[in-house]
């Protein structure tokens, strides 16, 4: 009679199994960006409804800023030739130049012309002197000089030229943006239809709904808030696909639903191979699926399939693990799949505030913010169901997957929520 030998134990509940074949996250990354293509559809629409819309062709200057050279300053506007070093004093000529009100006729020579910020210059004008510089009796303006040709004026096209490169393809548009495209003349632009993220929680022990009843042994839906507000926050459409218990027909309807209304759907929990992950089970008979585990913490299981033809990503069922992947995986693939590129997180190098010590073989993520000293703190615990871990952070700390030992006052990476697009 043979004896059942258990592996022996490990203090490390993060350790990584043997048998199993760990993906670095840059391979992870590598091998997402190569599988994912961008949707094609296209459409037009005002650019002043554009906001957070992502450029499908370049946008081309229709006009120069400024259309015209013009007065950057209140002032006086004279011929600079006519001017010289010492106490200047010019007759003024009669009227104005102000911005929408041309001066029509031509300042002679050796006179002077009142004019107002953003006034086109008139004939015979090609430098001005700032009002704070002058003294006038209403007849003549008096001021030192000499002055350099062209002070105070903007040339035009001087910021950008008619028929010019404004923006390019690919560029998601942002307020400033909206400013640069009315200023050049362009009433609309070609922007990729928006994509639509399905957000699926599964799960028996889950009450969709906060305002629910829920028994002891069930839980509120975490994730799916979370990630259809992430969803929002990236620009994309979320589709709310609701909560479905574990039962294979249920999820299966919800997928057909998530296919038919969604460009790529999210799922969590059940990414894993437990009993009870049907998730994975029903993807892998009637879909695609790689289930990668990878070389991360937390969030190692990373389930990526196709559901007629829609990518699925299958997200850890931990909230801090749903997290992380989102921010590391899911985000830039969106991107790419919005028309908008791969979408690298920001990250700033910064002196930690803590003390920590890793292993090799996995990239770890911490829970983190900037002190009033500057330093990161990390939040006191790593377990991946501490969701106010999630809400303390104002970023997440990313340590290689090198072995690593932190000490106080150690550059480490700061990736902050904001450059995570949050
Ligand atoms: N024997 C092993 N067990 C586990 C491993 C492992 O390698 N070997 N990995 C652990 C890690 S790490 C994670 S993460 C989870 C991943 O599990 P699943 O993605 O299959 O997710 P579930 O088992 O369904 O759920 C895990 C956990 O998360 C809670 N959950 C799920 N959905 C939600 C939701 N929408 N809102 C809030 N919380 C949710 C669920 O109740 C579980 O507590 O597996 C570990 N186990
Ligand atoms: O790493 Mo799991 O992915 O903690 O929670």
């Amino acid at each position: 009679m043979s004896e059942l030998i258990p592996p022996r134990l490990r203090d490390d509940c993060f350790a990584m199994p043997q048998g199993v074949e760990w993906v670095p996250v840059d391979e992870a990354l590598a091998r997402l960006r190569d599988a994912l293509a961008p949707v094609t559809q296209t459409e037009r629409v005002a650019s002043a409804a554009a906001s957070g819309r992502v450029l499908a062709a370049d946008a081309v200057a229709r006009r120069s800023n400024p259309p015209r050279p013009n007065s950057a300053v209140d002032g006086y506007g004279f011929a600079h030739e006519a001017t010289g070093a010492g106490v200047q004093r010019l007759p003024l000529a009669a009227g104005r130049a102000a911005a929408g009100q041309p001066y029509d006729g031509a300042v002679p020579a050796g006179h002077a012309i009142r004019i107002l910020t953003g006034a086109i210059l008139p004939e015979g004008v090609d430098t001005v002197v700032l009002e704070e510089d002058c003294a006038t009796d209403g007849r003549i303006v008096a001021f030192d000089g000499p002055v350099k040709p062209r002070a105070n004026t903007r040339k035009a096209g001087e910021d950008v030229a008619e028929g010019a490169l404004a923006l390019p393809k690919g560029h998601r548009l942002r307020a400033p943006d909206l400013a640069l495209l009315a200023a050049l003349g362009i009433a609309e632009v070609e922007v990729v239809r928006r994509l639509r993220v399905g957000v699926l929680s599964t799960g028996d022990e889950i009450v969709g709904e906060p305002a629910e009843p829920a028994l002891p042994h069930q839980i509120y839906d975490a994730n799916r808030p979370m990630l259809l507000a992430l969803a929002a926050a990236w620009g994309v459409v979320p589709v709310d696909l609701g909560h479905v218990r574990d039962d294979p027909a249920l999820i299966e309807a919800a997928l057909v639903r998530g296919a038919a209304e969604a460009d790529v759907i999210l799922t969590s929990g059940g990414a894993s191979a437990g009993d009870e992950d049907h998730v994975s089970a029903l993807l892998r008979a009637k879909g695609t699926l790689s289930s990668w585990r990878i070389a991360m913490k937390p969030g190692r299981p990373l389930a990526l399939a196709l559901w007629s033809g829609v990518p699925v990503f299958g997200l850890p069922g931990n909230p801090v693990a749903a997290f992380v992947c989102a921010a590391v995986f899911t985000r830039p693939a969106l991107s790419l799949m919005a028309g908008a590129g791969w979408a690298e997180p920001l990250a700033v190098t910064l002196p930690a505030g803590f003390t920590k010590s890793k292993k090799a073989g996995r990239r770890e993520y911490l829970r983190a913010r900037i002190g009033a000293d500057g330093r990161v703190e990390v939040f006191a615990s790593e377990g991946s169901g501490r969701i106010s871990g999630l809400a303390w952070a104002t970023g997440l700390v990313e340590l290689p997957d090198e072995a690593m030992n932190v000490a106080p006052g150690d550059p480490v990476r700061f990736l902050p929520y904001s450059g995570l697009g949050l």
